[in-house]
């Protein structure tokens, strides 16, 4: 079976999730200024399927900051045709932890 490709043809969730931890790291790091490890995805909703070829969008929103974590909701759509309004693929919520280089917590900026 094509590695990225579920049993119905479909994009596979975890590739997705992949892409949505990704986009969380960018907006963490810099809210951070700095490294980061994502340490809780809490949520997670696939509301609809992504073909292979479609056109993906990831959408960042910070809703909580700690001491050293920040909590992010985060979104796909798809946006592949430019005659119809985008649709929501998934939502998440994830947490990430600024990290030192040694990887232990560090209080955030
Ligand atoms: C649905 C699936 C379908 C697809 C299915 C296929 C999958 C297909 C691949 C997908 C892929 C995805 C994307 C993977 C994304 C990675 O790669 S995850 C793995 C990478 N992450 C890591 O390796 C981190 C490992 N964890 C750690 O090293 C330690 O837990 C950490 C991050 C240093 C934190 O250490 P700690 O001792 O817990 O620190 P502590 O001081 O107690 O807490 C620090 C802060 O974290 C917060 N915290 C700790 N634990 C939690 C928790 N559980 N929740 C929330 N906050 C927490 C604390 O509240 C605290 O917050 P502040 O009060 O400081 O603001």
């Amino acid at each position: 079976m094509p590695r990225d490709v579920n049993g119905n043809g479909d994009i596979f969730g975890g590739w997705l999730v992949t892409q949505m931890d990704l986009a969380g790291t960018i907006s963490a790091q810099k809210r951070a200024q700095g490294r980061v490890a994502t340490v809780a995805i809490d949520s997670m909703v696939f509301l609809r399927p992504i073909k292979v070829g479609d056109i993906v969008a990831c959408y960042t929103d910070i809703i909580e900051i700690g001491r050293s974590s920040i909590k992010i909701s985060i979104e796909a759509w798809e946006m592949s045709d430019p005659e119809n309004a985008p649709r929501k693929l998934t939502e998440g919520l994830f947490t990430f932890v600024a990290i030192n280089a040694q990887g232990r917590t560090r209080p955030l900026p």
